[in-house]
């Protein structure tokens, strides 16, 4: 089938009320219609330092195009959000933006950890692009257990100013993207000393490079990591300190301050120096939905257009769409796009209620918020990740092409799992706050994610095939496993453990348990957002999201049937009445997989794919793409005389 017919074959599938999350009119086309925001040679045949270079012309035309937009009215923080997220941000600039720090980290800890009069001071340079900044947190020593950081800040009263320091090599400052050869500035946390004492880690502005040279300040060391598995024009960098000297108002100072004297004003709570990075959780979790959605198109146009083998020994080559197989690899996938993207949606919301309170001093709601952050950032990118690769490796040796665009893609989603907080880490984290409520449940009811809790264990959840039932199932289950990693817990410590060691000796369960109660928030959300509109489409795409939905669903079931069993009423046969449903919704699917993805709406130039073009010559352009390569630029390469022709003589 000639992918004109596959074209014409979509369903009537109507591609923005599917997806009905729809995103304000954002101009894709003043960015992608700029022939400057093209890169002339394909990245892959530049080398390292030419990345960069192109990485930071690029980064610099898209934000002044942004800053253009916002100064005509058209648009602000959202135009930011778009060019900076995982569509156009990563269709521009595939290897990583050397500046996105800068947005995503730098001025938020401005705002949130600044006061009134620092914000005053430093938000305009910042959103003016007079200064550039990143957040430099992680050292080579540490990025988990951040009081355990080396870097200090120790307040000098005579001059009023704090003195940074790095102590060890294991104290530089070790992954910031930008902070290579792009930021001058940057918020740098450091463990804070006045009166010779020690009052853990704060923020500090810090200026790092000449505002006019770009000359590295006396006393900062600093340069680029070098190469990863991807990202490679983020320009992640180190930075250690010699003695370095910096205003007293350069410590942010919104939660706790250090007089001119030198005395310490502790903060409500240490817990709002975490803030900046709940902030990115809440975000990676919509990265991950979009890392997904532009993986899923790929592999599913180029399922409708790849032909091979044969179902029928007499019937021509199918479309590898239509093995149940392949299906299986892709329709979970665009079923989770569907659910990651309305819980980063439910979640947006949750955090931006939630940061209202803390303005008015109300820290209740953050504990329960910091544990959901953690939670939705690890499943949803752990998903994204072996998502991604999953539908990589459905395009066959196609796939395995950097034309596919999907080894970058996984470059880029693969990372989500370890930065702004390792998953595993994260994982530990909500479960430190479910076992915490699990033995003191009184006001678990009042825990809109966990009020669950209170009455799971003991509800009776007899089988049925309903997506109400799944959730359910996934209710008594999580609380099961946090009873029971309870349970080991408390019998760990009446056997002479600490409690820490008996956390650590319990540390599997408790990861394990949290998952579980990440998956049932998931489920839970995409069950509440379909049923609130049903009622408002038509019945063809409330069908459709009916079947995601349950897809979802019983995935999600069956990727947990050895729990079900242990925790739920659930019996082998009802394993197989859910494989047999998983199926038939497999089948129920097929004809709309192509328009589903379809409502993804990105466009060729976003998905950057010679697999995903919406026009499906596939072929074509994989070998236009061939010709691209400097090898092809001579028919007989170089190494042949100077190297292949000798050696084959030497061997005649
Ligand atoms: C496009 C996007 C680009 C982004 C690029 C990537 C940028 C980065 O990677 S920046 C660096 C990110 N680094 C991290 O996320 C570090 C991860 N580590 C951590 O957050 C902490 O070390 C952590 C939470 C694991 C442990 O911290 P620690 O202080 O030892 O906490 P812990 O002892 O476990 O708990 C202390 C209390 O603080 C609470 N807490 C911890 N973190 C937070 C938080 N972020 N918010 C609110 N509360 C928190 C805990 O719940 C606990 O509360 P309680 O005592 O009531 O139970
Ligand atoms: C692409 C990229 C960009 C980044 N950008 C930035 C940035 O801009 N700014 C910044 O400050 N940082 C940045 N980081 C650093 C990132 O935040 C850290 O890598 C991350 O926090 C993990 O810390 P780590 O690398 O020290 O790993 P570690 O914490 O050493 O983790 C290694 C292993 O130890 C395990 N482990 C650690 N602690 C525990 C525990 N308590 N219990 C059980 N297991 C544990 C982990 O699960 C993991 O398996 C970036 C990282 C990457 C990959």
């Amino acid at each position: 089938m000639s992918a004109k017919v596959v074209v014409s074959k979509r369903r009537n599938v109507n591609r923005q009320a599917i997806f009905l999350i729809t995103l304000w009119p954002f101009p894709e086309d003043f960015f992608l219609s700029d022939p400057e925001l093209k890169s002339k040679v394909p990245l892959e045949y530049l080398s390292h330092k030419e990345k960069y270079e192109e990485a930071v012309r690029k980064a610099c035309l898209l934000f002044r195009k942004v800053i253009q937009l916002q100064n005509e009215g058209k648009g602000g923080m959202d135009n930011f959000r778009e060019v900076l997220g995982g569509q156009l941000g990563s269709a521009i600039l595939p290897d990583g933006n050397p500046i996105t720090l800068h947005y995503v980290m730098f001025i938020p800890t401005l705002m949130g950890q600044g006061t009134i009069e620092q914000q005053a001071e430093w938000i305009q340079k910042a959103w003016n692009c007079d200064i550039i900044g990143t957040y430099a947190q992680t050292e080579l020593g540490h990025g988990t257990f951040i009081r355990g950081l080396e870097t200090v800040a120790k307040y000098d009263p005579k001059t009023e100013e704090f003195v940074l320091h790095s102590p060890t090599l294991t104290a530089y400052k070790w992954w910031p993207g930008g902070l290579g050869h792009s930021a001058n500035y940057a918020v740098v946390v450091a463990q804070l000393y006045t009166q010779g004492k020690c009052h853990g880690i704060h923020p500090f502005v810090v200026q790092l490079r000449d505002e006019e040279t770009h000359e590295p300040l006396p006393g900062i060391k600093i340069g680029e990591i070098g190469c990863k598995l991807g990202m490679n024009s983020t320009n992640n960098g180190y930075l250690g300190f010699d003695n370095v000297r910096i205003p007293r108002n350069y410590m942010l100072m919104k939660n706790s301050q250090v007089l001119p004297d030198g005395t310490y004003v502790k903060s409500p709570s240490s817990k709002l120096t975490y803030g900046t990075m709940i902030f990115v959780r809440v975000v990676l979790v919509q990265d991950a939905a979009t890392y997904l959605k532009k993986a899923s198109i790929i592999a599913t146009r180029y399922s409708a257009i790849r032909h091979q083998s044969q179902i029928k020994p007499d019937q021509p080559e199918p479309q590898i769409l239509d093995y149940v197989t392949q299906q299986y690899k892709l329709f979970p996938n665009i079923a989770s796009c569907f659910a990651f993207q309305y819980a980063a949606t439910w979640l947006w919301d949750t955090y931006n209620n939630i940061t209202e309170e803390l303005e008015t001093g109300q820290l209740d709601n953050l504990p329960e918020l910091h544990a959901t952050a953690c939670v939705l950032k690890a499943v949803s990118t752990a998903d994204a990740a072996q998502g991604v690769e999953m539908l990589r490796l459905a395009c066959g040796g196609h796939g395995y092409m950097t034309a596919s665009n999907l080894p970058s893609t996984y470059g880029l989603v693969t990372a989500m799992c370890t930065y702004e907080g390792e998953n595993t880490v994260l994982l530990l984290q909500t479960a430190r706050f479910l076992v915490k409520m699990w033995q003191n449940k009184t006001n678990v009811y009042k825990l809109p994610t966990m009020k669950y809790l209170a009455t799971a264990l003991n509800r009776a959840t007899p089988f049925e095939k309903s997506v109400e039932w799944v959730i359910a199932a996934l209710q008594k289950t999580a609380a099961g496993k946090i009873d029971l990693a309870n349970r080991h817990l408390n019998e760990r410590v009446a056997k002479g453990q600490s409690y820490e060691d008996a956390w650590n000796n319990t540390s599997i369960e408790l990861v394990s348990a949290a998952e579980v109660h990440g998956r049932t928030i998931i489920v839970e959300q995409f069950y509440n957002t379909v049923q609130g509109y049903k009622s408002r489409v038509s019945k063809e795409l409330g069908t459709v999201l009916e079947q995601l939905l349950q897809l979802y669903a019983v995935n999600a079931a069956l990727r947990c049937t050895g729990d079900f069993l242990r925790f739920t009423e659930v019996l082998g046969k009802d394993i197989t009445v859910l494989q047999t449903w998983l199926e038939e919704l497999l089948s129920q699917i097929r004809p709309n997989a192509v328009g589903l993805v379809d409502s993804f709406d990105m466009r060729d130039e976003i998905l950057s794919s010679a697999l995903g073009c919406y026009d499906g010559n596939v072929y074509e352009r994989l070998f236009n793409e061939a010709q691209k390569s400097p090898l092809n630029a001579e028919p007989v390469n170089k190494s042949y005389n100077l190297y292949l022709k000798p050696f084959i003589k030497a061997q005649l």
